[in-house]
């Protein structure tokens, strides 16, 4: 059978010369910590999991920090963990970029923002500030807040307006009420801000498609129209029972009026880095706003559909497995369930939202918001039977799946629940695995980042408190070779950059001319 593209590579039938293909599954949340009782994975019963990292095509590889292109220390994430997979090298990440313009002094002599602020400035309009207050570093960092505060106050802005989301995802939860205090500290140290509306990140920063949460956080941020608070932190008392879930809270003043609804001549400043939860909001407000005339900026690109000027610009992600497997005609399908979609798609092939030719991808969709707790399979049968589907047909050379259970679960910060994930994990694994036996094929096994490895931290006290965010630990990397096709020791020392160039080695083809990560084979 021929590929789609009528490739000139022999690639006529699953790897070419690599025989009948791959499997690449990336198990998110998948990180290595020693055995213990914060462990859901070590707790697990994950039999396969356990004879395939006890192989030769094991190794352990790093997923978090400078290894990634990451500020140094930083959790990795799904974004830059999917996006060095595909792109086969290091991508200074956008927290990354932000950190160095603001230590270069380059965001202070940003020209758009400044010119924004001389306007407000000279209108006595004001700057409203709208990301997650927290410094989990995935999607925001309240030192960039900091920094964004001060510019302000330089720039003569005299009414800036903080829209806090609060987070107890990336950081643990009952946090927000001291990430407030800190965000009104770094205020009274620049001396411009106060907060003018509280939400939970739930509402804020849904990314589910569900737009009456996304409609109620816009509305609270620029109508003001929300429960109303005397006090930022009186909003954590409402009966949203969780950092992630704090009903939109409005600051009112002593007539009950909203203290920071946004105006005519006003600007909104979208703090986050990361693009994939926030857009949701952005073009929603984007849309709510007129007929008052708002300027809409945000600190990094957003994929928005609304144009939105960013501050700082994104790396060039180019040059990946996705345009090498395009170049050598090399067909592959892409399987997610929604929470990961985007990841396997998008963020694989380097922030480029075209479907290739030799390309499928895969949605598999779940009904409403699912309580992650109480059903840890998720959809997991349907992503397995559609890698199934996929490894049994002779044009393809590549499955992409992301297994998303231990991490989306991971996140509830429910250990429990967590190490009934992993079960469940486990046994995709081994049904994916007896899958490729069948077809001939390869299956490489890697984590983009940890999560589940570590299910409590010490807080502030030393007392172990739940923790469902992401992790700097290296995450596991094994290679189960195709029947008859051993692959011997894989190579110790690698990061995410050696994935690509792995996958490429497998299907017998050179690495791509701009990938640094090398086949750890
Ligand atoms: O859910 C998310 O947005 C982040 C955590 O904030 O997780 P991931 O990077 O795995 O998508
Ligand atoms: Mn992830
Ligand atoms: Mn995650």
């Amino acid at each position: 059978m021929s590929t789609a593209t009528g490739d000139t590579e022999g690639a006529g039938g699953g790897g070419g010369a690599g025989g009948a293909g791959g499997i690449v599954l990336v198990l998110d949340g998948w990180g290595h910590a020693p055995p213990g009782p914060g462990n859901a994975l070590s707790l697990a019963s994950t039999p396969t999991l356990d004879a395939l990292t006890s192989t030769a095509g094991a190794t352990l590889v790093q997923a978090s920090g400078e290894a990634v292109g990451l500020p140094a220390g930083t959790v990795g994430n799904s974004e830059i963990g999917h996006m060095v997979i595909g792109a086969g090298r290091p991508l200074p990440y956008d927290s990354l970029l932000v950190q160095q313009e603001i230590e270069t002094g380059a965001l202070a002599a940003n020209a758009v923002l400044r010119r924004t602020c001389a306007r407000l400035s000279a209108g006595g309009r004001a700057l409203h500030l709208i990301g997650l207050c927290s410094d989990g570093q995935i999607h925001a960092h309240v030192d960039h807040l900091r920094e964004l505060l001060r510019i302000a106050a330089a720039e003569g802005v005299r009414a800036v307006w903080i829209h806090a989301i609060t987070d107890g995802r990336d950081v643990a939860d009952g946090t927000a009420a001291a990430y407030l205090e800190r965000v009104e500290k770094l205020a009274a140290e620049a001396g411009v801000g106060r907060v003018a509306s509280v939400v939970g990140r739930g509402y804020a920063l849904d990314k589910s498609g569900d737009l009456e949460l996304t409609r109620v956080a816009a509305l609270a941020m620029a109508d003001g129209a929300g429960t109303g608070v005397a006090h930022p932190r009186d909003a954590l008392e409402g009966p949203g029972g969780s950092d992630v879930w704090v009903r939109p809270s409005v600051v009112t003043g002593a007539a009950g009026e909203p203290v920071g609804a946004m105006g005519d001549g006003d600007a909104v400043l979208f703090t986050n880095f990361r693009s994939d939860r926030i857009q949701q909001l952005a073009d929603h407000l984007v849309s709510h706003l007129p007929p008052r005339d708002v300027t809409v900026l945000s600190l990094a690109r957003y994929d928005t559909r609304a144009a939105i000027t960013p501050l700082v610009d994104r790396a060039d992600a180019s040059g990946g497995l996705a345009d090498e497997l395009e170049r050598h005609g090399l067909r592959s399908v892409r399987i997610a369930e929604s929470e990961k979609f985007e990841h396997v798609t998008y963020y694989l092939n380097g922030r480029d939202a075209r479907v290739r030719e030799v390309e499928e991808h895969v949605r598999i969709t779940a009904d409403g918001s699912p309580d992650h707790r109480a059903a840890p399979r998720m959809n997991l049968p349907r992503v397995v039977a559609a890698v199934a589907k996929a490894a049994g047909r002779a044009d393809v050379a590549l499955v992409v799946a992301n297994l998303a259970n231990i991490d989306v679960v991971g996140h509830t910060g429910d250990a429990e629940a967590t190490v009934a994930a992993a079960r469940y994990t486990d046994e995709a694994v081994e049904a994916v695995c007896a899958t490729a036996r069948r077809s001939g094929r390869w299956v490489l096994l890697v984590g983009d980042h940890g999560n589940a490895e570590q299910m409590s931290k010490p807080g502030a006290d030393g007392v172990a408190r739940p923790y469902g965010g992401h992790t700097v630990n290296p995450v596991p990397f094994v290679v189960v070779p195709a029947p008859g096709r051993p692959v011997g020791q894989v190579r110790a020392g690698g990061t995410l950059a050696d994935v690509a160039p792995t996958v490429l080695a497998l299907l017998g083809r050179p690495p791509g001319a701009v990938m640094t990560g090398r086949a750890l084979l």
